[in-house]
């Protein structure tokens, strides 16, 4: 049986700098850390539902044998959020690259489930799928 070690749990005062530094502005600087830390589990929430979408994008597309991408839907998306991004004093180029970055791996995941799809329903027809 292979040995699985038990995550250490998460020290939200893990630093490099634990005494380095002035003892108030350690202080300060792990009550800011705190609201980030906040974000990033909301963002990992929040990933976790459009992937959840995404999921069923990709049985839907697979199911009617439609391409995993769709640059022109991509290309209004992107406008969209560059422009909302520069309302929010976001860089639109980061708010770009971040997009790609999930549609990226979203399309993977959309070619994986068309390859599954196909390899379970090699001869039948788009409605043998029992997620559909
Ligand atoms: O809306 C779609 O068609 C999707 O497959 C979802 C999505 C996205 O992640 O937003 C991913 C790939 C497409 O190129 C466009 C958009």
């Amino acid at each position: 049986m292979s040995q699985q070690s038990t995550p250490s749990p998460y020290d939200p005062s893990a630093s490099s700098l634990q005494g380095e530094v002035d003892p108030e502005v350690m202080q300060e600087l792990l009550r800011l850390r705190g609201s980030i830390d906040n974000f990033d589990a909301t963002l990992v929430y929040l990933l976790a539902e459009r992937f959840k979408s995404t999921q069923r994008v990709g049985w839907l597309k697979a199911r009617h044998r439609l391409p995993a991408s769709d640059p022109n839907r991509e290309a209004s998306q992107i406008e969209r959020l560059r422009s909302l991004a520069s309302d929010a004093h976001l860089d639109p180029v980061f708010a770009e690259k971040f997009l790609n970055f999930v549609i990226e791996e979203v399309i993977r995941h959309h070619e994986a489930i068309s390859e599954t799809h196909s390899a379970e329903t090699d001869g039948a027809g788009p409605e043998a799928d029992p997620r559909s």
